[in-house]
């Protein structure tokens, strides 16, 4: 390896070196870097290895599940069981916690992951990810639901893996946000990003506008004013961009800024939102915010959220923190009944999409 070059487990030791979680949480980031690296060899192997479309089987959020939805489930669990470092685990892909088969040692931590994200993107060869989240877990025994549900501001570790033209691995563990680059000539993460920052400001924003007229109120005025560019209240133009996996559309704000909304709508009433707080909105939130970015509900801090269930959904913004301010306010605005914005020419223009949504 090159000389001056720093991998991945040695980065983790020197980070959590003299801390109670020294030895290990830095022994169980490196087991799923090891899943990631097979991830990362199915996922680029794509059709060659057999590995695109889709099963017969839905999970627990009623998803079809992709061949490689549960390959790298399978792959995050076999990696992560035997090292008696985990106490148990929960997924995206499985309805209950995975209860370690009884030969393994109970460890100090949970770990809660969505083992593909952007599966729909699995086929048509655009970026996908791993997102993880590392909770502490100080009972005996084997952890019931209610030990995960604890809120985000818990975590101690927390990543995703991109799996792009280059498969990349950013993490914290609550000492800012560090990315990493898979060399793989020598099979290991090299750190190539250390300490990522997300510009404080920024004027490009990303959401899947197709869900335009179901939004609420705040957000379709932020977004009407983002598109009104230099001719409406911003008096600059933005532009947008949507992956559709979202560790993508977050990988790019943490290299040049950018907001990420998927806002709760009326879509499915039943729904506050589309991501899920334990896999994704949590482990991803501190992430933004150890890079100096801000995660947000539109009404409040997304890691202070209490959670309720595994698999709970929650509006997710987040990214460059004064546009997640400017967004804080808008809802705030709303929520008091003073959105005078609504009255603007801007939105007269918009009528249909105001009385929709109240409606
Ligand atoms: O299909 P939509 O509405 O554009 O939603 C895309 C969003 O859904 C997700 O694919 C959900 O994640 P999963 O693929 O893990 O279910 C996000 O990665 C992405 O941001």
């Amino acid at each position: 390896m090159q000389s001056g070059r720093t991998t991945v487990s040695k980065f983790l030791i020197e980070q959590l070196h003299g801390t109670d979680d020294q030895a290990d949480l830095a022994a169980l980031l490196v087991d799923v870097t090891a899943a990631v690296k097979a991830i990362s060899a199915m996922t680029s192997k794509g059709a060659l290895g057999g590995f695109l479309g889709a099963l017969d089987t839905q999970n627990v959020q009623g998803e079809v599940q992709k061949k490689l939805d549960v390959l790298s489930n399978d792959a995050m669990i076999q990696a992560c069981e035997w090292g008696g470092l985990v106490a148990g685990m929960a997924s995206e892909e499985m309805d209950d916690p995975y209860t370690l088969p009884k030969e393994f040692e109970r460890g100090p931590y949970l770990l809660i992951f969505d083992p593909l994200d952007g599966s729909s993107n699995t086929d048509v060869n655009v970026s996908v990810g791993t997102i993880f989240s590392v909770l502490r877990h100080t009972k005996i025994g084997d952890p019931t639901v209610a030990d995960y549900l604890r809120p985000g501001v818990e975590q101690v570790a927390a990543g995703y893996a991109i799996y792009g033209p280059s498969t990349m691995l950013v993490l914290t563990v609550g000492k800012g946000t560090h990315g990493f680059t898979l060399d793989r000539e020598i099979g290991n993460f090299v750190l190539t990003h250390p300490d990522l920052k997300i510009p404080a400001d920024t004027s490009e924003f990303a959401i899947n506008t197709s869900n335009e007229r179901f939004w609420e109120p705040p957000v379709q005025r932020y977004v009407a004013e983002a598109k009104a560019g230099k001719t409406g209240p911003r008096e600059r133009d933005f532009n947008t961009r949507w992956i559709a996996s979202m560790v993508a559309d977050v990988h790019r704000i943490l290299m040049r800024g950018g907001i990420f909304m998927y806002p709760k709508d009326t879509k499915d009433p039943s729904k506050p939102g589309r991501l899920r707080l334990m896999y994704e909105a949590n482990p991803i939130g501190m992430i933004v915010e150890q890079a100096g970015g801000a995660a947000s509900t539109g009404r409040g801090r997304i890691l202070e959220v209490q959670p309720t269930s595994l698999h709970q959904r929650v509006p997710v913004m987040l990214g460059s923190k004064n546009e997640i301010a400017r967004l804080e306010r808008y809802h705030a605005e709303y929520d008091r009944g003073e959105d005078k914005a609504f009255d603007s020419p801007l939105f007269k223009e918009r009528s249909l999409y105001r009385d929709e949504a109240r409606s």
